[in-house]
């Protein structure tokens, strides 16, 4: 039997007395053991859903829910059985980094000993125990933000909420977050996830929660969100960026061509239109240094999602 963690029932959020709505009509529920990323862009009123989860701002509309406790109305109660990790900036610089996740841990209730213990664990599982002694402020941006990951650690709360915990972290570390990430999961904490990168989300979460315009698009697993794509292929281009116009005014009758990184192009087309397109594309003066027809990805959903919603 799947038990519900959080109940989130028509939250609506209101900013600036009442002008702004910046969640609208979100319900959802999150189970214990599964790990559930929220995606959306930039606005699209994720961390005001999260405050909300953690009691920092009440639903203006609408209940949350932790193991059925109204959170605004039993805060105290449920933030000792959450860990929550913020993009706000680190509170303490001012320490050194053991005493930062040290002290956070005696704050959390756990004794001396235990304290010690799990710091040390810590340090090392973050490859940040040569850094020990050195004070938070004079780590490097994404060397703080493992250390701020660290204070989430500690205390080894059964639900963690990370806010956008690769941002700012090298390829390695973030590879190491994302394992970190895993191992948690696998000895039964619940993780609720919010990033931007979701190409390396995927390969992790096992629901997907899609918010834009602080309305819920879709909630589902990675791959049932993908079957509705799944009548499609994603094209990328590899071409010289002066060609870039010629490319979409020549495909734009076969779906929206988007500039994914600096040198390639990506579009979803029906899997009857793969034989036009990839004639289309072979006209040399079209620039093409490469192109690879693949499955569609969890960003492909993402995108589809929101067109069909920008639409309506
Ligand atoms: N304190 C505030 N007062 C007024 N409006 C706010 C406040 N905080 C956020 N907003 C607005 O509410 C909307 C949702 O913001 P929110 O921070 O929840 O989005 P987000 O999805 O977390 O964005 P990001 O990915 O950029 O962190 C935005 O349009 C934002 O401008």
């Amino acid at each position: 039997m799947l038990e519900p963690v959080y109940e989130l029932e028509d939250v609506t959020f209101y900013y600036k007395k009442g002008r702004y709505k910046a969640n609208d009509g979100i319900s959802l529920t999150i189970y214990k053991g599964e790990i559930i990323g929220i995606l959306g862009p930039n606005g699209a009123g994720k961390t005001t859903l999260i405050k909300q989860m953690i009691g920092h701002l009440a639903p203006t509309v609408g209940s949350v829910k932790f193991q059925r406790q109204e959170v605004s109305r039993n805060t105290k109660d449920v933030i000792k059985q959450i860990a929550y990790y913020s993009q706000e900036t680190f509170a303490l610089s001012f320490l050194k980094t053991w005493e930062a996740i040290y002290f956070t841990g005696r704050l959390k209730g756990l004794s001396k000993k235990e304290a010690k213990q799990q710091t040390d664990n810590i340090l090392l599982r973050l490859g940040m125990k040569a850094y020990r002694n050195k004070l938070v402020s004079k780590l490097s941006g994404g060397q703080r933000r493992l250390i701020s990951l660290g204070t989430t650690l500690i205390g080894q709360a059964s639900v963690i909420i990370l806010d956008e915990p690769t941002n700012e972290l090298d390829p390695l570390k973030r590879k190491l977050v994302w394992e970190i990430i895993r191992e948690l999961n696998y000895k039964g904490t619940t993780i609720i996830l919010v990033t931007h990168n979701i190409l390396e989300a995927e390969k992790v979460v096992h629901r997907v929660a899609v918010i834009d315009n602080g309305k819920l698009l879709a909630i589902d697993h990675v791959e049932k969100l993908k079957r509705r794509v799944d009548q499609r292929m994603r094209l990328e281009i590899y071409a010289h960026e002066a060609s870039f116009q010629k490319i979409q005014d020549k495909l734009e009758s076969f779906g929206k061509v988007e500039l994914v990184e600096d040198a390639k192009l990506a579009m979803l087309i029906d899997k009857h239109a793969i034989r036009p397109v990839i004639d289309l594309i072979q006209d040399e003066a079209l620039n093409i240094s490469q192109y690879s027809l693949l499955p569609p990805s969890l960003e492909d959903v993402y995108s589809m999602l929101q067109e069909q919603q920008r639409s309506e």
